[in-house]
């Protein structure tokens, strides 16, 4: 019997609700969005006006809202955004004790009942969250992924486009490292329309374009005031969701478990890496320059430091 994908989303906050949303308007398959007991109702209510607005764009796909775990039985893949985000004057490493208890409880769960599950883990710091996620469910590194490179690739080829006045579609880009204020984008590898990106900027407006990327989560949530960006990391989330439910094998930047690869072992860092069926199939190993790999390493440190906090 065919049966559709199951998908469930931890967390039915500003970044899980509209998730489960985008994925089922691509019909990547049901959708179960999950949070705590005394956000049960409002969870439902989310989930229900969802489904209603599926006859009018023309997606099928089942979206319920829940707080048992029950419901989650047999996921193929399990998305979480489950608990805190920052607000103005925090950093994303402010959030790690908390988190990573709520980490520890859900993972708990998802292991419980999907045991083949596919994780994508978005809950910040999310490189150490990621961690925690992996060593919590005792799953294969290639089943348990974090979400940040995605992202942060498309805030910089949304102001490189924003720059040339030209398509989006057209301009790629390359973020490696952790999910911080010291991530790297690698110029050297972006393009539009397959030209480097050095022909076509001059210098300082490709390092404000870098700097503005590196500080772009920040940037939303001094404007939100109230919590971070959602949009944007959820169309981030589905990106990567299709990739591995479709088996696209798409080559997309993920947080993987390193085991020597670019020089660092036992540690979740944003790196290039082939997504598909059975999660991260492979990561790529670049040559850098030594500036890159010294940048890479700053931040590779940064990631140790809030991993620290972890293991103390
Ligand atoms: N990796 C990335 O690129 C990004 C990460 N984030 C992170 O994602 C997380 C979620 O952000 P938002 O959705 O905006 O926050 P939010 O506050 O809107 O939603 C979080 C939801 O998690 C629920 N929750 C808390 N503990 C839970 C538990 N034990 N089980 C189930 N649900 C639980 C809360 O009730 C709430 O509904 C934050 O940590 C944020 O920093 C957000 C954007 C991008
Ligand atoms: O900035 C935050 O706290 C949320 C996030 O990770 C992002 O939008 O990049």
């Amino acid at each position: 019997m065919i049966r559709r994908k199951k998908i469930s989303v931890i967390g039915g906050g500003f970044t899980g609700a509209t998730t489960a949303l985008m994925v089922a308007q691509k019909e990547l398959g049901d959708v179960v969005l999950v949070d705590i007991p005394q956000a049960e109702n409002p969870t439902k209510g989310k989930a229900l006006d969802m489904f209603e607005a599926s006859p009018v764009q023309g997606f099928d796909a089942n979206i319920t809202g829940t707080s048992s775990y029950e419901d989650t039985k047999d996921s193929d893949l399990v998305i979480i955004t489950a608990g805190i985000a920052r607000k103005p004057g925090m950093s994303r490493d402010d959030l790690v004790n908390t988190n990573a208890k709520v980490m520890r409880s859900v993972t708990e769960q998802i292991v419980k009942y999907s045991p083949n599950c596919i994780i994508l883990v978005l809950t910040n710091p999310v490189d150490a969250m990621s961690y925690e996620v992996f060593r919590t469910s005792g799953f294969p590194k290639e089943r348990v992924i974090g979400q940040s490179g995605v992202l942060d690739t498309a805030r910089f080829r949304s102001f490189v486009a924003a720059e040339l006045n030209v398509s989006v579609e057209d301009v790629t880009g390359f973020v490696l490292g952790g999910h911080g204020d010291d991530m790297v984008p690698l110029v050297r590898y972006s393009y539009a329309g397959g030209i480097p990106l050095e022909k076509l900027i001059p210098q300082d407006r490709l390092d404000a374009i870098v700097e503005r990327t590196r500080k772009g989560g920040g940037e939303i949530v001094n404007l939100l005031g109230n919590g971070s960006a959602y949009y944007a990391p959820a169309a981030a989330l589905t990106q990567m969701a299709e990739a591995i439910l479709k088996d696209k094998k798409r080559i997309l930047p993920s947080i993987a478990y390193l085991e020597g690869e670019y020089g660092y072992n036992d540690l979740y860092l944003g790196v290039p890496t082939v997504l598909g069926g059975s999660g991260i199939e492979r990561v790529i190993e670049l040559e850098l320059t030594d500036e890159e790999k010294k940048e890479l390493d700053k931040s590779a440190d940064s990631v140790r430091k809030v991993m620290q906090v972890l293991n103390a």
